[in-house]
């Protein structure tokens, strides 16, 4: 479960001190992720490769520089949480084959907090347009919906020809918004975690693992 800190993100307060926090327990080790990486990254090349030729999949039409019968996707690596999940899922795409550009916005809710504050800033866009492009949109997680369901109307307003989402985490247990992910790696409790990317208030991005956090008084 969620704590009930908001991490100083409520009112007109200055942040206060984030509670110390420890690792309880590992949910995914290296190993397993990495070999969901590649699971994705292979469920990510059929479906491209195939959707041309095969309902429902994206529409390939017009796709920007594609080859060997693949489209060229631009990747969207969302900043901070998506940072090492992007940079392993982009190597297997490219093992697979699949041509790729990667832009990358930074986007941010929590703060130093386990509750989101609701509101979403973007601290960081695109570097480049994307319309008409196949866009494929990289989380490390969706918990609330907010922020996926935030980028995806952000992303779909300036008309790429395709939009997918691929997160690593899902905790359907907290969604408050219905939006849709294309491809889920793991599907996790109603748990806090940090690790490969995932922070909380900062700390813990450098693991190698997932595990859950635990809040100290
Ligand atoms: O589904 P939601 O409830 O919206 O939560 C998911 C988002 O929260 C985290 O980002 P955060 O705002 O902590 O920024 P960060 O990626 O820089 O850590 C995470 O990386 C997702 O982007
Ligand atoms: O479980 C989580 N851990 C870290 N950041 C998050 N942002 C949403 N959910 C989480
Ligand atoms: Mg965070």
């Amino acid at each position: 479960m969620h704590g009930d800190d908001t991490g100083g993100v409520t009112g007109g307060m200055p942040p206060a001190a984030p509670r110390k926090a420890r690792i309880d327990r590992i949910l995914f080790s290296q190993e397993a992720i990495a070999r969901k990486v590649r699971e994705l990254a292979e469920r990510i090349r059929h479906d491209y490769g195939t959707a041309g030729r095969a309902a429902p999949g994206p529409v390939l039409e017009g796709a920007a520089g594609g080859h060997g019968g693949l489209p060229t996707l631009t990747v969207v690596g969302i900043l901070k949480g998506a940072f090492v999940f992007t940079a392993d899922l982009v190597r297997a795409l490219g093992e697979q084959g699949v041509p790729l550009q990667v832009d990358f916005m930074a986007v941010s809710s929590y703060g130093s907090a386990t509750q989101t504050s609701g509101i979403i800033r973007i601290l960081k866009d695109l570097d480049r347009p994307i319309r008409g492009q196949h866009v494929l949109l990289i989380e490390d997680i969706v918990d609330t919906g907010l922020t996926l369901r935030y980028l995806r109307e952000h992303l779909l307003a300036q008309d790429p020809a395709s939009l997918r989402a691929c997160v690593l985490l899902d905790k359907p247990e907290r969604r408050v918004v219905d939006v849709p992910v294309e491809y889920v790696g793991f599907t996790i409790p109603d748990e806090f975690v940090v690790g490969y990317g995932i922070d909380y208030a900062e700390q813990f991005r450098y693991l190698p693992y997932i595990a859950c956090v635990r809040l100290e008084d």
